[in-house]
C-alpha cells in the first residue's frame, strides 16, 4: 500500500435513520480506515420501522458526484448500494465510465429493507443485471436477492424470503449470478442458517466464510456495511479472499454491537462502537479541555 490515504466512494441513497445506505456506508469507510465519498444518488424517510417516502435524484446530478470525486480526489474502490429506478441505473453506468477500469466495484443489490419495504422497482431488475453487473467486481446479494438476480422478481414475491435451509442453493446461485457477468460473487449468510457468506472467484473457486450468527444482534444496515467494508479493505490492497474474510468478521461484530435501543424496529449495525467511542472521547475531552482553555484565554 502506498502512503496515500485511501478513497472509497459510495453511489446510494441516504437513510434518514442512518441505519441503512449512505450513512452506514460513510461509516464502514471510517472504520476501515478510509477517506469516504458518496454520489447521492436517492432519498429515503426511513426508519427502523418503515420507508414511508423515495425520492431519486437526477441523472446528471449523479454523473457530477462521481465526476467531482473522481476528477480530484481519484477513487481506489467504489460500493454501489440501493439505486431504485433504471433510469437511475443508467446514470451510474454512465458515472462508472469515469472510474478507470482497474478500480474494483463492489455491487450490493439492496431490493428489500430490513423493515420489508421494497427498494427496487420490479422493473428494474433487468437494468441492474444487464447495466451493472458487467462492470462489477464483486456482487454481494444476500440470498433472497441472489434468486431474485437469476429467477427474476417474479420468482418470488417475497424479495426477501425466509431463511435458507440447511441444504439451501448457494452455490448453484453463485455460478448462475457468474453467468450473468460480474468477476467474482459474494453471497452474504445473514438469511442463511449458519450466517455464512460463500465467495465464488471468477475461476470457479469456491471459499466459505465462517463467523458466528448473533440472533440477538441489531442488523439494519448490515448488507451495506459488509459490502463498503468489502470496498474499503480491497482500496486497502488486500487480496479478495482477505477482504470478503475482512467484511464477514467485521458485519458480523457491527450486528452483534448493533444499538438496540435506537427505534422501534430492526436497530443499526454499529459498526464503529459507540458505546467504547463514548468512553474513549469523554477521556479525550478531559485531557484536551485545559489546554483548549488556556489557548481560548490567551490574549
Ligand atoms: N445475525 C447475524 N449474525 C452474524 N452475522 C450476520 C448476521 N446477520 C448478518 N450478518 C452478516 O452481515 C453481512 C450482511 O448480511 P445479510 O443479512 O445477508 O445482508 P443484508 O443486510 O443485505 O440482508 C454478512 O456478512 C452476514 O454474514
Ligand atoms: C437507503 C437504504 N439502502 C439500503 C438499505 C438496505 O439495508 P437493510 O437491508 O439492512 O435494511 C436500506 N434499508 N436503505
Amino acid at each position: 500500500m502506498s502512503g496515500r490515504t485511501p478513497v472509497c466512494l459510495t453511489i446510494a441513497t441516504s437513510d434518514s435513520g442512518g441505519g441503512a445506505g449512505i450513512q452506514a456506508d460513510l461509516k464502514a469507510f471510517a472504520a476501515a480506515g478510509v477517506h469516504g465519498t458518496s454520489a447521492i444518488v436517492g432519498l429515503t424517510a426511513q426508519n427502523t420501522v418503515a420507508v414511508t417516502r423515495i425520492v431519486q435524484i437526477d441523472p446528471e446530478t449523479i454523473v457530477e458526484q462521481v465526476r467531482a470525486v473522481v476528477e480530484d480526489l481519484g477513487v481506489d474502490a467504489v460500493k454501489i448500494g440501493m439505486v431504485g429506478t433504471s433510469t437511475t441505473i443508467d446514470a451510474v453506468a454512465r458515472a462508472l465510465e469515469l472510474v478507470p477500469a482497474d478500480v474494483p466495484v463492489v455491487l450490493d443489490p439492496v431490493m428489500v429493507a430490513e423493515s420489508g419495504a421494497r427498494l427496487l422497482e420490479v422493473e428494474a431488475h433487468r437494468a441492474l443485471v444487464e447495466r451493472l453487473l458487467p462492470r462489477t467486481t464483486v456482487v454481494t446479494p444476500n440470498l433472497p436477492e441472489a434468486r431474485a438476480l437469476v429467477g427474476g422478481p417474479a420468482a418470488r414475491g417475497d424479495a426477501r424470503g425466509a431463511a435458507g435451509s440447511a441444504g439451501d442453493d448457494a452455490e448453484q446461485l453463485a455460478a448462475a449470478i457468474a453467468a450473468l457477468g460480474p468477476a467474482n460473487v459474494l453471497i452474504t449468510g445473514g438469511h442463511r442458517d449458519r450466517a455464512e457468506d460463500l465467495l465464488r472467484q471468477s475461476d470457479g473457486t469456491l471459499t466459505v466464510l465462517h463467523g458466528e450468527r448473533h440472533p440477538d444482534g441489531a442488523a439494519h444496515g448490515s448488507g451495506c456495511t459488509h459490502s463498503s467494508t468489502l470496498a474499503a479493505q480491497l482500496a486497502l490492497g488486500h487480496d479478495l479472499v482477505s477482504a470478503a474474510r475482512a467484511a464477514r468478521a467485521i458485519a458480523g461484530e457491527a450486528v452483534r454491537q448493533g444499538l438496540r435501543d435506537v427505534g422501534r424496529g430492526a436497530g443499526p449495525v454499529d459498526v464503529l462502537g459507540l458505546p467504547e467511542l463514548r468512553l474513549r472521547s469523554a477521556a479525550t475531552v478531559e485531557a484536551v479541555a485545559p489546554s483548549v482553555v488556556e489557548r481560548v484565554g490567551a490574549p
